[in-house]
């Protein structure tokens, strides 16, 4: 099981294990929130905001086409719809299913911010019924070895990627697609990229917390580390979960691109000099 926190390079992660073809088919299989069994809509990232710069943000009508109606209209199906299932506990087979590899291996990804909505929906089932926290992943994903948490060390730069993927709605980009949106039309804004980042350094604290908790020692990969050699770190990850690899490990060459670019190396920039200010009491 993956624990992750958005734009930490999980899917890349993801996508070396499963190119081995002995690691499962990771995917994020339980993005849904137990209120509205839907994935979360751009509004949710900014939940619990303690910055009225951000409220203003969320009320702007300059923005209603990211955060609105038009980005996640109200019908749009439901998580379980979308996998055509149920129950909770049908959902979970299809997963299994769906994400082991033939050697019996199964991968998943799961943030943070909707780890607890995961939990409360399993222990509402059968299979993990009067289960701890602790023991909930373990009840429902067959034999639980190792818990794998990508983290990134630049929690600036993940922010302004999450920024961008919420104005942009382009999650990853790959090799041959054509880029897009390069920027005309995104918006800066210091108080949602520091909401942003708040965020994900609680979401990892919260982590931590877990695995410390749970008793459980979780394989560690860094996104810097695992761009800088990431056949090395995928070799390494396969390793420590412990899937034998007999005729060694095949690691293939990643098909996504980074899509950061000047526009959010302009942002990170920005975001420093505004933060800078603000710490030696000036204004935003
Ligand atoms: N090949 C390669 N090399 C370097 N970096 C890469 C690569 N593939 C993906 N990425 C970067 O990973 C970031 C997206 O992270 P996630 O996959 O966790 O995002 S998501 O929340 O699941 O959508 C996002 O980071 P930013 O570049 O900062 O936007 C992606 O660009
Ligand atoms: O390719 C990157 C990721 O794309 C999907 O997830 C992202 O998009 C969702 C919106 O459709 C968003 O709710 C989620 O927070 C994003 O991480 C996909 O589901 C992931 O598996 C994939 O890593």
């Amino acid at each position: 099981m993956i624990c992750a926190t958005p734009r930490s390079g999980s899917t890349l992660l993801c996508e070396g294990l499963r190119g081995t073809g002995i690691a499962g088919r990771p995917e994020e299989h339980f993005q849904m929130l137990q209120e509205t069994g839907r994935p979360r809509r751009p509004g949710d990232y900014f939940q619990r905001s303690n910055d009225p710069d951000v409220w203003v943000l969320l009320d702007d009508p300059g923005f209603r086409d990211v955060f609105g109606e038009e980005r996640r209209p109200a019908n749009e199906p439901t998580w379980m719809e979308v996998w055509g299932v149920s129950r909770f506990e049908e959902l979970l087979d299809r997963v299994v299913a769906e994400a082991t590899t033939p050697n019996g291996v199964f991968g998943t990804k799961i943030m943070w911010a909707y780890f607890r909505d995961f939990v409360r929906l399993a222990r509402r089932s059968r299979r993990a019924h009067g289960a701890s926290p602790c023991e909930v992943p373990g009840a429902v994903f067959p034999n639980l070895r190792r818990y794998v948490w990508i983290r990134r060390r630049d929690t600036v730069r993940q922010a302004v990627s999450l920024w961008r993927a919420l104005q942009t709605w382009r999650w990853r980009q790959d090799a041959d697609d054509d880029p897009g949106e390069r920027g005309e039309r995104l918006r800066f804004s210091f108080a949602a990229i520091d909401h942003l980042r708040l965020r994900i350094d609680e979401h990892n604290a919260a982590w931590q917390r877990f695995f410390r908790r749970c008793g459980a020692d979780p394989v560690e990969v860094v996104y810097e580390d695992l761009v800088r050699d990431y056949e090395g770190t995928i070799v390494r990850v396969v390793d420590e979960v412990g899937i034998p690899a007999p005729e060694g490990v095949r690691v293939l060459r990643p098909r996504m691109k980074r899509q950061s670019d000047g526009l959010s190396e302009e942002w990170v920039r920005r975001y420093a000099e505004i933060r800078g200010a603000v710490s030696a009491g000036g204004e935003r």
